[in-house]
């Protein structure tokens, strides 16, 4: 089944429910396997388009995410929902950064890199950027802090897929150089844990096949 096929599939299954009576609402169940399928078949894609989510389709999504796994309950993590011009504002912070990386390292950006890097945040309608913000807890250390905030990054890209809407993950060696930091007022010591680019495609990744777990999975038992 293709991933077009999981997401109609899906989206047929949530009218049907919301439509549905209790009586027939057993037959429209969305099954255990079509869940674990449909989140197998999640696919990065790089140029996406209009149609972003409303208001309402992102707090859902961020919703979800803050139901991540999250020692002491310290909520990490915080969200930044940039799309329209601002989305030009980014692209200069981004080459604010690119500059003073390249000339710690005694370098110059030439002019194709300087346009690719203020278009870096036009590939998509809408960037959500998840920030951690750290916390001091003696129970707690910073890299539980950053991995709650990764799975929420996760819930948040699930969330959006099922809402019908494409994502791609990117992070890449500008996003703690301290101009973005400063751009989205992040602490030196928070991190800019991740760039969500999202909106919508016609474009379909090929699945992934089969997935061979073998080789990962070590199982203990008496
Ligand atoms: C923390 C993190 C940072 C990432 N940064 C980038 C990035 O800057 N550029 C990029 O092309 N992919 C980046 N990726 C990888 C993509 O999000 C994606 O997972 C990868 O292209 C594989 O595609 P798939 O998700 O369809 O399997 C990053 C992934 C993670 C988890």
């Amino acid at each position: 089944m293709t991933d077009q096929n999981f997401d109609n599939d899906l989206v047929k299954n949530t009218e049907s429910r919301a439509d549905s009576t209790e009586d027939n609402a057993q037959s429209t169940k969305v099954t255990d396997e079509q869940v674990i399928n449909w989140i197998k078949s999640r696919r990065s894609i790089g140029n996406l388009t209009i149609p972003a989510p409303k208001k309402d389709q992102i707090e859902a999504a961020i919703a979800c995410a803050m139901t991540a796994p999250d020692h002491k309950k310290l909520q990490p993590w915080r969200f930044i929902v940039t799309e329209g011009q601002k989305r030009h504002d980014f692209g200069r912070a981004l080459l604010a950064a690119a500059k003073a990386k390249a000339q710690r390292e005694g370098q110059e950006l030439d002019e194709r890199t300087v346009e690719k890097t203020l278009k870096m945040p036009l590939r998509a309608p809408m960037i959500i950027t998840v920030v951690t913000r750290m916390q001091y807890h003696e129970k707690v250390p910073p890299f539980e802090q950053l991995l709650s905030t990764g799975a929420a990054v996760q819930n948040l890209i699930l969330a959006l897929k099922a809402q019908g809407f494409s994502t791609v993950w990117r992070t890449g060696p500008l996003a703690n150089e301290p101009a973005v930091k400063s751009y989205f007022n992040v602490g030196s010591e928070d991190y800019v844990t991740a760039f969500v680019y999202v909106g919508s495609t016609h474009c379909q990744m090929p699945g992934r096949g089969e997935i061979d777990t073998t080789d990962f999975i070590t199982y203990e038992a008496e």
